[in-house]
């Protein structure tokens, strides 16, 4: 049947079937009967309306592995994500089941490759089932429209230098950021350290300059290279490489254009004969990389050179970063390249970076609160719960911006110093003036008087101590006063700039920034948490491999798969199975 022509009696029908089938799943109906449902049309393809659950994620739900394997066989859609955008394969993998988590990869795999194969047998354009090639024309996902945006090079809260895209809508996206400097120099070492032809100057080629980190690390080998090739098409990168004078270093010699402008020029060719070829470029697709692969046989010189490119294509996600993974190791090996990976934990250290530790924040019902020194330095994460509402650029703005403002009126060394000579002051000036005041009126007078002129003196020496306290109280007070009215101020320019930056269809979050009280630096930062998602299959309390983030907790209340004890868990030492996210090099 057609789809596009059902009427909307056709439609009910096969929802209801749909339906149908994930219910006696569910409820643990027979194998036959579930056979004999989508053999009477109950289309595989449904997804409830509540939760988004597919068939795929319901059998994988009762961890029913041959049900599952049924189910692909028959063209259950392997990378369905539920409402919460949550894989079926990634429900098996919360649940540590290996064999289910594989063979949804596996069958990820399988219909990736048949894709290309298809798309190269038809010359369309590259083809690939993964939600993440959905058509993106942000500059973030078409070169053409990244090649027209702005970027932005400076430094991020931690001190880092970072390469930022300026979105439509004012919102900015790294493009480079400085954490990747050590994948980089583990990249460098793996591709040129022992390369046989290291010591007559290795002959290199590398794509997309971004920060340059890479291009300095090849510059600065002990020897260094002979030929060294930059291909680099964005204007603002090839003004910032000209400023910084890569135009004129000894062997490097700049193509401005895009990769694919030059991958089949006879110049670049006779050039060619690279020793070794690195490729990271941005806002293009596994179906571009696919295709850098294919032109790899006539950059590479022999045998003994070597390739490597940034592997984050899919990299929010745990499956689909596993399923590129093996795909691009299938297409490396269609041309004859051996694949090695090498896993890199880039998390950032306690040595390098201040992480923000427990005791440092509280989590409410729905806010959590930071409590930030004015010395703050390096990285406070994204809440969990809000890394698909706040960028990452706009947060560490925001933490900098409050803890800058909020500093500026807190010196508790300063105030300590000043609250004392104030109670020295209030206490000691009137019990030093009380008496001479005395003193001086009571001077040549009766002696009888002498009490009425202490009083009088006591009365002076009162008014002494409220001005004394005043004169010192006051400045304080206005001094946080006018803290407090900064910070007010911070937050009302962040509500404005929220309604253009922010989706406003999704949640809004609110922040509070409290500076320091007296003699206090601890700044609070308080930021509302959206509700609890929606239900998914998704088990929150899965034990994870440190890379692999696990998606928002859904709501306690749904949690009811019971936990594997992490000493049967075949996931312990995942990093062998499933490379982690963005930190991987195909050397
Ligand atoms: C992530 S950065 C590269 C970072 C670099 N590896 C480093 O170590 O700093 C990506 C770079 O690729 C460039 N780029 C994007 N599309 C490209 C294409 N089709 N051909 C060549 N370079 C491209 C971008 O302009 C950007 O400078």
């Amino acid at each position: 049947m057609d789809d596009s022509e059902a009427s909307p009696e056709d439609i009910k029908v096969l929802t209801d079937l749909g339906q149908l089938l994930i219910d006696a799943i569910l409820q643990d109906e027979p194998l036959e009967k579930i056979n004999s449902l989508i053999d009477a049309g109950a289309p595989l393809w449904y997804q409830t309306e509540d939760e988004g659950l597919s068939a795929l994620h319901a059998a994988v739900h009762k961890e029913d592995f041959d049900l599952a394997k049924m189910l692909l066989g028959k063209g259950a859609i392997w990378n369905a994500v539920d409402n919460e955008k949550i894989t079926a394969g990634e429900v098996a993998l919360s649940l540590n089941d290996e064999k289910l988590y594989t063979l949804i990869r596996d069958a990820g795999i399988r219909s990736e490759m048949l894709l290309a194969l298809l798309s190269k047998k038809h010359h369309s354009e590259p083809a690939s089932s993964l939600i993440l090639r959905s058509t993106d024309e942000s500059a973030a996902g078409s070169t053409d429209a990244f090649l027209s945006s702005k970027l932005r090079y400076t430094t991020d809260a931690g001190g880092q230098e970072i390469c930022l895209l300026q979105m439509d809508g004012g919102e900015e996206v790294g493009v480079m950021m400085g954490w990747e400097r050590e994948i980089m120099g583990e990249t460098v070492n793996r591709l040129c350290e022992d390369h046989p032809n290291f010591d007559q100057g290795l002959k290199i080629l590398n794509v997309g300059f971004g920060l340059g980190i890479i291009d300095t690390l090849f510059q600065q080998l002990s020897v260094p290279p002979s030929q060294h090739v930059i291909i680099e098409p964005h204007p603002d990168v090839l003004a910032h490489m000209k400023s910084l004078g890569w135009d004129r270093k000894p062997g490097v010699r700049i193509l401005a254009g895009k990769w694919q402008d030059f991958v089949e020029s006879e110049d670049l060719l006779q050039t060619g004969g690279f020793d070794v070829v690195y490729t990271d470029t941005f806002s293009e697709d596994y179906g571009e990389l696919h295709k850098f692969f294919e032109a790899l046989p006539d950059l590479l010189s022999g045998t003994e050179s070597r390739f490597s490119f940034f592997n984050g294509l899919g990299a929010t996600n745990a499956l689909f970063y596993d399923v590129y993974t093996h795909l691009s190791e299938l297409h490396l090996a269609e041309i004859g390249l051996d694949v090695e990976w090498r896993d890199l934990d880039v998390t950032p250290s306690s040595k390098d970076h201040s992480i923000v530790t427990m005791s440092d924040f509280e989590r409410g019902k729905n806010q959590v609160t930071f409590y930030l020194s004015p010395n703050q330095r390096g990285i406070i994460p994204v809440p969990v719960e809000l890394q698909r509402i706040i960028p990452d650029t706009l947060w560490n703005e925001r933490v900098q911006a409050a803890t800058q403002v909020a500093s500026r009126y807190s010196k508790p060394l300063f105030e300590r110093i000043w609250l004392t000579l104030a109670l020295i002051s209030i206490v000691v000036v009137p019990i030093v003036l009380v008496p001479v005041i005395a003193k001086a009126i009571h001077e040549g007078q009766d002696p009888d008087t002498l009490g009425a002129h202490y009083a009088i003196a006591r009365g002076v020496g009162i008014g002494i101590f409220v001005g004394t306290a005043l004169l010192f109280f006051i400045p304080v007070f206005v001094w946080k006063l006018i803290g407090r009215m900064q910070v007010r101020r911070l937050l009302q320019h962040w509500i404005v700039e929220d309604r253009v930056m922010l989706d406003q269809t999704q949640f809004i979050p609110k922040w509070i920034v409290k500076p320091p009280s007296v003699f206090r630096d601890s700044i609070a930062l308080s930021i509302t948490t959206p509700p609890p998602m929606g239900a998914t299959l998704y088990n929150p309390a899965a034990y994870m491999p440190s890379h692999i983030t696990a998606p928002t907790p859904p709501d306690p209340a749904f949690t009811t798969i019971p936990l594997r004890k992490e000493a049967d868990n075949p996931f312990a030492d995942f990093d062998e199975k499933v490379p982690a996210r963005g930190d991987i090099r195909n050397v």
